[in-house]
């Protein structure tokens, strides 16, 4: 079997197209312009790149993109100011501080103190909690693009069983709540879970989150599985030039394709998934925030 590839980067500009169709809604019909702020701190040549791209793409919908950045010697107390000036901003309705912070700065403390009225990464222990319980509010960017991802492919993901590989609270934990709210049953599989390879071959959906290059390999997929490769491995390619590097996943892709139904491609897959919903995710933010039900095709 060769899989189907599941283009991430064309379900991306989908969504923002609806996206860019609320916000003209929101201005017309509530005089609403949602504002995105994104903080970076540091030099960091592939967080800088992110976050020009991030603030690309909330102009394009028609959201107001507010950018601070920060010098990498920056007092944790001066971002932690800046923070709070967002906060108290009525023209914000999202707030998202690039990570990782210098080493200096404990992100713990950086989280707390964004409202979670305007987190839109959901990171903030208020937002964890609606998850959890199903309220309204920002879905972690990076599972609520791989859960829309999936229902698009498989439509009812119900009865499923999903095997999650890694638990962090970036992507395994939130993954975790969204598939079980969709009727999945769910594993979360981690560095020590032994003979991973047995519990990835009883999976229907595969979500590879470790952060480790080609680590999944093809003998360890069921046939007609679908694959969530979420791992962005960024590798040196020489064969490009000097100092150039190439992206790729946790999934042994070519391996894998051969044996899956369907598979989401490092780069094209799940990155620009992760971006679209961040828009997605200020959209109910600037919602919630003026009395407003968030569009349903956006939320989980
Ligand atoms: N507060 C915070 N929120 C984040 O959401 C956040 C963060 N910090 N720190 C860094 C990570 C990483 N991240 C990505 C977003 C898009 C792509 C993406 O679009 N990737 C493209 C490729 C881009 C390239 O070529 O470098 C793709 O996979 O096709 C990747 C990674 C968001 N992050």
């Amino acid at each position: 079997m060769t899989a189907k590839i599941i283009d991430g980067k064309r379900f991306a500009e989908d969504l923002r197209g609806r996206i860019a169709d609320h916000v003209s809604r929101l201005k017309s019909e509530h005089g609403i312009i949602p504002g995105l702020a994104v903080v970076i701190v540091g030099e960091d040549p592939a967080s800088q790149v992110y976050v020009s791209s991030k603030a690309k793409h909330t102009a394009a919908v028609g959201m107001n993109s507010f950018k601070h950045e920060l010098p990498a010697d920056t007092p944790e107390a001066d971002l932690l100011a800046l923070v709070h000036q967002l906060n108290a901003d009525p023209t914000v309705h999202g707030i998202l501080v690039q990570m990782p912070v210098p080493k200096h700065i404990d992100p713990n403390n950086v989280i707390e103190a964004i409202d979670p009225a305007k987190d839109v990464d959901c990171f903030t222990p208020a937002n964890v909690g609606k998850v959890q319980i199903g309220l309204p509010g920002p879905v972690s960017c990076t599972p609520l693009g791989c859960l829309m991802l999936l229902r698009d492919e498989l439509g009812s993901l119900e009865g499923k069983h999903a095997v999650i590989i890694g638990r962090s609270n970036l992507v395994g934990k939130p993954m975790m709540q969204l598939l079980l709210r969709d009727n999945c049953t769910v594993t979360v599989a981690h560095s020590r879970t032994k003979n991973l390879d047995e519990v990835v071959r009883q999976a229907d959906i595969v979500v590879a989150a470790v952060g480790r290059p080609n680590m999944v390999k093809g003998d360890w997929i069921k046939p007609g599985a679908t694959i969530i490769d979420v791992g962005i491995n960024r590798m040196p390619a020489p064969e490009k030039g000097e100092g150039k590097t190439r992206l790729i996943g946790d999934v042994d892709f070519a391996a894998a394709s051969e044996v899956a139904a369907a598979i989401t491609p490092v780069p094209g897959g799940v990155g620009p998934m992760t971006i679209a919903c961040l828009l997605a995710n200020t959209i109910t933010t600037a919602s919630l925030m003026n009395g407003l039900t968030p569009p349903v095709d956006l939320t989980a």
